[in-house]
């Protein structure tokens, strides 16, 4: 399966002109900004190189980058400043190193889990002791702990007479990890350790010296600009969310490059299970508490917290599973945080994996959570089907299912590889929730809180959305403009076509 991690809104404004026309001088400001940061920073290193040691120019490039707001470091500092001032005061401080980072950085975390409010705070306090404090030094690998080997995806979840329950209980507090730390845990970085590679990152498999064990994000791919931004993005919420259907994270590093921290999980993606080359065979059960649990954890995320998150990049290979198949959702590199008063986000880079896009984000850069409700649905395909999103044809999920799905042809559905051990009242749960999440019209999709009932198979579930939306509160953006929109079939399939187009020529 292809998968784009980022494509800029270049490739589609020729074909959709709202795309150039809305959003180019924010792109045009940004990219200015980023060639006068590049510049100074050539300067001021190459005037460093000249006369200093290693060591000094280490420190003098920390000293450097701690003045700089664009830098995380400098980022960092800045948010610690503004939480060691006084409440009371509104000082404006150093402008935020982008837009993305105010709007996740700057927020105050007001998750409802006590726990998850308080670990923004917690993450600079212990940042701002980051030079002083250094974790004990760690046993080389495979001294008493368990060794670190190639990922077995069929890993026993007890390794060497250990359980893993007792291995990854880790304390609330989060961590800040020196590079020599990672090092070690990692078997420096060997590239035996490594146990998925996405977009801007590498994950490396490591053991703390208590024999814990750990998956290390270490971003070493795109620009430091994308790297900075990414960085920041995904640690502005993972550090205040806490949800057993969500990513652990432990930590981070900023040193020698800039590092996530996260409790392992030891049977990886979804993805790989699903489409990797270990062809392990996920039953049916399994398959259906991985959408229960999924769809639970995407309720925490937009219902759960007071602040919206969409996460924008659901898909097989960012659900994790742990030893007993709890999926987790990770990757929060492209997630955002929307406000009560905002109904939607309009992005200005087009960013996600093909196959999984909902129309109103492919066409308009609509974000709301009816985007992640159709990612979601597309996840369900897949469990059902054992297919990924777009084949190695280019071929979408979405456009061979839905004519099986409105002629209930449930059964063709199906993943060969489970034959007929499945329960047929959970398919047809299945199936009919996964055929409203990808309704072309995000009007006609459930909010996530319904999907679960709708999988819990609840009685009085109002079973359609048409009927549920007329209970709604309050309405996303992209209901809004759906309402306005005569959304035909002529009109969809041609959509399809246009996503299938973008997917093959990139
Ligand atoms: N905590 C973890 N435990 C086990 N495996 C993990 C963990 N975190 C990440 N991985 C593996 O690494 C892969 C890439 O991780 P992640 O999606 O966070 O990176 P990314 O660079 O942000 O990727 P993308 O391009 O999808 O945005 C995952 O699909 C998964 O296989």
């Amino acid at each position: 399966m292809a998968v784009h991690k980022t494509h800029e809104a270049s490739p589609l404004s020729s074909a959709f002109p709202m795309y150039s026309s809305k959003y180019s001088s924010h792109v045009t400001e940004e990219d200015s900004d980023d060639i006068n940061h590049t510049t100074k920073h050539k300067r001021t290193n190459a005037l460093l190189t000249n006369s200093a040691s290693a060591h000094d120019l280490r420190c003098l490039q920390m000293e450097k980058e701690k003045q700089d707001p664009r830098s995380p470091r400098g980022a960092l500092e800045a948010c610690l400043n503004r939480c060691s001032i006084s409440s009371t005061s509104s000082s404006t401080d150093d402008p935020p190193p982008n837009r993305e980072a105010t709007e996740n950085a700057d927020v105050e975390p007001r998750c409802k889990n006590h726990r998850a409010h308080s670990n923004w705070g917690k993450f600079f306090k212990l940042w701002k002791r980051r030079s002083m404090k250094r974790l004990s030094s760690f046993p080389p690998l495979g001294g008493g702990v368990p060794a670190i080997s190639k990922r077995n995806k069929n890993a026993d979840p007890h390794i060497g007479g250990m359980n893993l329950h007792d291995i990854y209980d880790f304390q609330s507090s989060l961590h800040s990890f020196s590079i020599s730390d990672l090092e070690i845990a990692t078997d420096y970085f060997n590239p035996e350790n490594i146990i998925g590679r996405g977009g801007f990152a590498e994950v490396y498999q490591g053991i703390l010296p208590e024999g814990k064990l750990i998956a290390v994000k270490r971003l070493n791919k795109g620009t430091p600009e994308e790297q900075t931004s990414e960085f920041l993005s995904e640690i502005g919420i993972i550090a205040h969310i806490d949800h057993p259907n969500t990513a652990k994270f432990i930590g981070c590093c900023i040193d020698g490059g800039m590092h996530l921290v996260f409790r392992l999980s030891p049977l990886g993606s979804l993805g790989s299970l699903l489409h990797g080359p270990s062809k392990y065979k996920l039953s049916w059960s399994k398959r259906y508490k991985v959408a229960l649990g999924t769809a639970e954890g995407l309720v925490y995320l937009h219902e759960g917290c007071q602040r919206r998150i969409i996460h924008r990049d659901i898909k097989a290979d960012n659900i994790l599973l742990t030893e007993d198949f709890q999926p987790q959702i990770c990757d929060f590199g492209l997630a955002k945080w929307l406000p009560k008063q905002l109904t939607h986000h309009n992005v200005s880079k087009f960013e996600g994996t093909f196959g999984y896009f909902a129309p109103e984000y492919f066409m308009h850069g609509i974000v709301d959570e009816k985007t992640d409700v159709f990612a979601f649905g597309v996840l369900l395909l897949e469990l059902i089907t054992g297919h990924p999103a777009l084949d190695e044809s280019q071929q979408s999920l979405v456009m061979w299912a839905k004519p099986l799905l409105v002629k209930k042809d449930i059964e063709q559905l199906v993943d060969p590889s489970l034959g007929v051990v499945y329960n047929r009242e959970e398919l047809i749960r299945l199936t009919s929730t996964a055929s409203l999440c990808i309704e072309q019209s995000s009007l006609l999709r459930p909010r996530m809180s319904q999907v679960v009932e709708l999988l819990q198979g609840q009685e009085g579930v109002v079973m359609t959305p048409r009927e549920a939306k007329r209970t709604m509160m309050q309405r996303t953006y992209s209901e809004e403009l759906f309402d306005t929109v005569e959304y035909n079939s002529t009109k969809h399939l041609r959509d399809l076509d246009r996503i299938r187009e973008v997917a093959l020529a990139s």
